[in-house]
């Protein structure tokens, strides 16, 4: 039971958490601060919060846990503005998309309190943002990763885990590094494509007529990319290493796939796109695994 939880970024991620809590009956009190005035009202005005702060300092007093859900960017200045206003046992977690910026950021800002500092990743998300694209179930049945470090107090990560079982999500650890290449190839390479590809057509004098024959297959590929600017620059900007490898290693296989069609080379097209379907078909075929409502 969370007596006060403080969500610093009432947008999609922290308002779906404090509105999943709600719904369990989890917490007493829900207090959030968000930057924007707008945003602070918006997560009133739909019941996502039960009080709006004025600052981070007056956020985070009294509050036994801290969800820090802003852009990466963020999240440096959040935790210098928060450390010196933490009540002495309150637990620290938060909902960043790459983890070793965000540990680093927390580790200089934090102090003392960095032991209480679980970091954490819900892997589930919409390309929606703000306070009205936060819904109470969005993260049942989703996976979430939580990243302790050597610092971490073992009962902080325990009781992390506790709070996001009760939204109906399975919770996972792993190491940082693994955390950061894993999720630049599953989600953040993906999203650059995505972004780069409709950018593309968008800058395209007959835009309007290319996009007016899309159907499915655009739409699905595209969704991605009406995702939040910010948040995406920052995900690229703080996780540079492993993105960078792994779009090197794409633009390597888009030029392999250019010279087979060049030279009419079927058989090396069927090879690279039967394996990408059986990779795909055996990842999802099971209806009862995680995730699958997305698909
Ligand atoms: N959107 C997704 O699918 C998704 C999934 C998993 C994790 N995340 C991560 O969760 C975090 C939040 O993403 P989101 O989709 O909820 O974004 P969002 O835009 O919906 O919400 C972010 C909120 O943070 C506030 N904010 C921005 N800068 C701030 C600052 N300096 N101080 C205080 N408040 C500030 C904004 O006003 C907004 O209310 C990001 O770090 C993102 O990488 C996003
Ligand atoms: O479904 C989406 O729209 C998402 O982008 C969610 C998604 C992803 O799957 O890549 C995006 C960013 C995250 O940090 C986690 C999840």
């Amino acid at each position: 039971m969370i007596n006060r939880l403080a969500i610093i970024g009432v947008g999609l991620i922290g308002g779906s958490l404090a509105l999943a809590l709600k719904g369990k009956g989890a917490v007493n009190e829900v207090v959030g601060y968000s930057r924007s005035e707008d945003a602070r009202q918006q997560a009133l005005d739909l019941g996502i919060i039960d009080k709006a702060a004025d600052s981070l300092a007056e956020a985070v007093s009294g509050a036994d846990l801290v969800f820090v859900a802003v852009p990466m960017g963020a999240m440096n200045s959040v935790f210098e503005g928060i450390a010196d206003y933490l009540s002495p046992e309150a637990i620290i977690t938060d909902g960043g998309s790459a983890k070793a910026q965000v540990v680093a950021a927390a580790k200089q800002c934090l102090g003392e309190k960095f032991k209480q500092f679980v970091p954490g990743h819900p892997i589930a998300g919409t390309e929606k943002s703000g306070p009205s694209a936060a819904f109470p179930t969005l993260y049942e049945k989703h996976r979430i990763v939580l990243t302790p470090v050597s610092e971490t107090d073992s009962a902080a990560t325990a009781k992390v885990k506790a709070m996001w079982q009760l939204t109906g999500a399975d919770v996972f650890e792993m190491n940082v590094e693994h955390h950061d290449t894993v999720l630049a190839a599953t989600s953040h390479l993906p999203h650059v494509l995505a972004f780069n590809l409709v950018g593309m057509l968008a800058e395209r004098n007959d835009c309007d007529e290319v996009l007016r024959y899309a159907a499915g297959g655009f739409r699905d590929f595209s969704r991605i990319a009406s995702s939040d600017a910010v948040m995406w620059r920052d995900i690229c900007l703080g996780n540079q290493d492993a993105i960078l490898s792994l779009l090197e290693q794409y633009h390597q296989g888009i030029k392999q796939i250019e010279e087979a069609i060049r030279n009419q080379d079927g058989d090396y097209l069927i090879d690279v796109f039967s394996r990408a379907k059986k990779a795909r078909d055996s990842r999802f075929a099971d209806p009862n695994l995680i995730d699958n409502s997305e698909v």
